[in-house]
């Protein structure tokens, strides 16, 4: 991403900016000026970036500086205070309930658990939204829940319960279940929380076969550093205390080349001192 000033890619405020980025790809999703707040609390603040085709965007930053505030802005969990979220063209929140429904289907959203019924098995999981929002037939749906399966590698476990699944194994099908509608960006939400070094490597080169593969858009929230420098192709970074973005690019970008004090002591596993909310 360049400092270039053109409406569709330029973050508002001065942060370090990676000058790698490619601006030409098509943009999924504009995130505008938007101010995340609750109440009168405000989290984060004057928030831009752009979230290119086919790449993996990260939002990196301290514990609790905003990350699944914003991630759940983003999937219309929550409606900013101020700015706009453009899906495509269309302006996410400047229409009703019934558009944001709609847009919302371009939406696959992996939750940190992989958040799967229980009491369905893995297979019913991933054909559940089929069912719900599409008039497919059963075995077109079967056929798709296999394909799904197929891509994450547990097409065996399709008669499983989520009690019989491994960590591992759970986000792998709530990665499938996220996939089910062929969504155009998929959300994942610390996808390597909770799972050891190996299996989180393994979920990695997934995330990456899908980009690289099937040409997956992909946004997600982690601060497993080693997986971000793995996957990430783009990134923003959230500071808590100035509540805004302190630096836009790569996470080895930002690791290499960035010269934000917070960012870089981050990027290095380095100890900052303690902010006004204690030592997060
Ligand atoms: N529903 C809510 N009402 C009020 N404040 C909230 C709410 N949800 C989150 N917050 C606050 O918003 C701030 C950001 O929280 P958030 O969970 O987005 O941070 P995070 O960067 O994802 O943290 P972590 O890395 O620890 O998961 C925190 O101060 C949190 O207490």
């Amino acid at each position: 991403m360049n400092a270039d000033t053109s409406p569709n890619t330029a973050p508002s405020t001065s942060q370090p900016v990676d000058p790698s980025q490619n601006t030409s790809a098509e943009t999924m999703l504009s995130v505008r000026d938007v101010t995340l707040a609750f109440g009168p609390k405000v989290i984060q603040h004057d928030i831009s970036f752009d979230v290119k085709r086919g790449s993996i965007f990260a939002v990196m930053g301290g514990s609790g500086c905003g990350k699944s505030t914003l991630l759940k802005s983003m999937i219309g969990l929550l409606r900013p205070a101020k700015g706009e979220y453009l899906v495509g063209t269309e302006n996410y929140w400047a229409g009703g309930d019934q558009d944001r429904v709609r847009i919302g289907r371009r939406f696959g959203v992996l939750f940190q658990s992989g958040a799967l019924w229980s009491s369905m098995t893995v297979g019913e999981n991933v054909a559940l939204p089929m069912q719900m929002f599409t008039s497919l037939k059963p075995h077109t749906i079967r056929q798709l829940v296999e394909l799904k399966l197929g891509l994450v590698g547990m097409l065996h476990a399709i008669d499983q319960f989520p009690s019989e699944l491994s960590g591992g194994m759970k986000k792998r099908a709530g990665l499938a279940r996220a996939m089910s509608l062929d969504p155009d960006i998929l959300f994942f939400d610390e996808p390597s929380a909770g799972l050891d070094p190996i299996t989180s490597a393994r979920l990695d080169e997934l995330i990456l076969n899908l980009r690289d593969g099937l040409g997956a858009t992909i946004v997600l929230v982690s601060h497993e550093l080693s997986s971000l420098f793995a996957i990430a192709d783009d990134g923003i970074f959230l500071d808590p205390d100035s509540k805004t973005a302190i630096a836009h690019g790569s996470p080895t970008w930002m690791r290499d080349h960035c010269d934000n004090p917070m960012v870089h002591a981050f990027m290095h596993r380095e100890r900052t001192a303690p902010t006004s909310d204690g030592d997060r």
